[in-house]
């Protein structure tokens, strides 16, 4: 895990790249969560803002199936220790971001980069191996092994796995026992070690989706990708899922999530990204985003699918009778209706 959490570019006194009033505030001993809030505090709520200490930079991502495209990002910068909610309307591009992100799918144009290191074209072991990981919209557990074996799966680094290693079998069975002893020390902190031995497939969804993040923090990573890890799950496990969220800033990890959930994202961001149709379209702190008008837009046009309220579909119900009756020439007969019921709405 990142031992230290104080962002890279800043002393614990303070001097980051850029936000220097939000800098000088830095104190020894601030706690993660503090330190990303406070790098945060006043940057501008622009689309592309520079972060003090970024993360992740993504830079003219587009990615397109057929006519469509999902994902259009011009800029964007996770800043880290913090953690960033990522949400928009349903297809705004937010798992396709994911995907690109992580090396499980490729872009058409655009360029990326973790701590510096562009992660373009790399596979999605390589890239969870230099510390970025994820979990799945719809957990990847494997059913058929047990708890424990999809851990072990989580681990990075397996020294076994080398030819010449694989010869002295001392070094492979060490390195067995300490990924076993890190796997059970993780199941103990989800709650999951009494579970150990149960095949996944057993699982509820939300302690699957306790495993996946427990197991996704196997590979030690610097930065964890959540993709709607509260989705399906019960609101009794929700709690704890949240706090295990909050934990993982409080280790020092960059953490960025899709969800849905407003309260959610409002109680655990330190920084809200809003996509839609593939771009961003708004950025900043969560108080920020409700009164942004391209936001409110962007989910009222999405609500156009929701079911109508009971009052809605009375209008609608209303205004159709009325549209036929005309069509028809029988507007009197509603009119007389709507009279002896009182009714004086068209
Ligand atoms: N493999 C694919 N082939 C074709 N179209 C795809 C593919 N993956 C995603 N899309 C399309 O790209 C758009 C963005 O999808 P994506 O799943 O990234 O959105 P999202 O914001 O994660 O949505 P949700 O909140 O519903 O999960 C959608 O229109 C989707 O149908």
């Amino acid at each position: 895990m990142p031992a230290d959490p104080t962002p890279h570019g800043a002393t614990a006194s303070g001097a980051g790249a850029s936000g220097a009033g939000a800098s000088a505030a830095w104190k020894s001993g601030d706690t993660p969560q503090r330190l990303a809030q406070i790098a945060l505090r006043d940057l501008p709520w622009e689309i592309g803002v520079a972060k003090p200490d970024p993360a992740i930079v993504v830079d003219g991502v587009s990615r397109t199936f057929g006519g469509l495209t999902a994902v259009a990002v011009d800029h964007l910068e996770i800043q880290r220790g913090g953690i960033t909610g990522l949400i928009g309307p349903n297809g705004a591009g937010k798992t396709t971001l994911f995907n690109l992100l992580t090396g499980f799918d490729q872009p058409d144009t655009g360029t990326w980069s973790f701590n510096g290191k562009s992660l373009g074209k790399l596979a999605p072991h390589k890239v969870a191996r230099l510390g970025v990981v994820r979990t799945f919209q719809l957990t990847k557990a494997l059913s058929r092994l047990t708890v424990l074996q999809n851990m072990l799966l989580g681990a990075q680094d397996q020294k076994g796995e080398g030819f010449f290693r694989a010869l002295v079998p001392g070094i492979w069975r060490a390195q067995e026992r300490e990924n076993t002893e890190k796997a059970m020390e993780l199941l103990r902190r989800f709650k999951l070690d009494a579970k150990k031995d149960d095949f996944a497939g057993t699982l509820s969804g939300g302690q699957r989706k306790l495993l996946e993040m427990a197991r996704a923090l196997m590979s030690d990573p610097e930065v964890v990708m959540l993709d709607e890890p509260m989705a399906g799950v019960n609101p009794a496990l929700t709690q704890s899922l949240l706090g295990h969220v909050k934990d993982l800033r409080e280790q020092g990890m960059t953490v960025i999530f899709v969800e849905h959930d407003m309260d959610v994202v409002r109680d655990i961001s330190d920084w809200v990204v809003v996509m839609a149709a593939g771009k961003v379209i708004a950025e900043g702190p969560p108080e920020s985003i409700s009164q942004n008008q391209a936001v409110v837009d962007a989910y009222l046009g999405a609500h156009h699918d929701a079911p109508l309220t009971v009052e809605e579909e009375d209008q609608v119900l209303a205004e159709a009778e009325q549209s036929i009756a005309r069509s028809e020439g029988h507007a009197d007969v509603l009119d007389s209706d709507r009279a002896t019921r009182g009714d004086t709405k068209r």
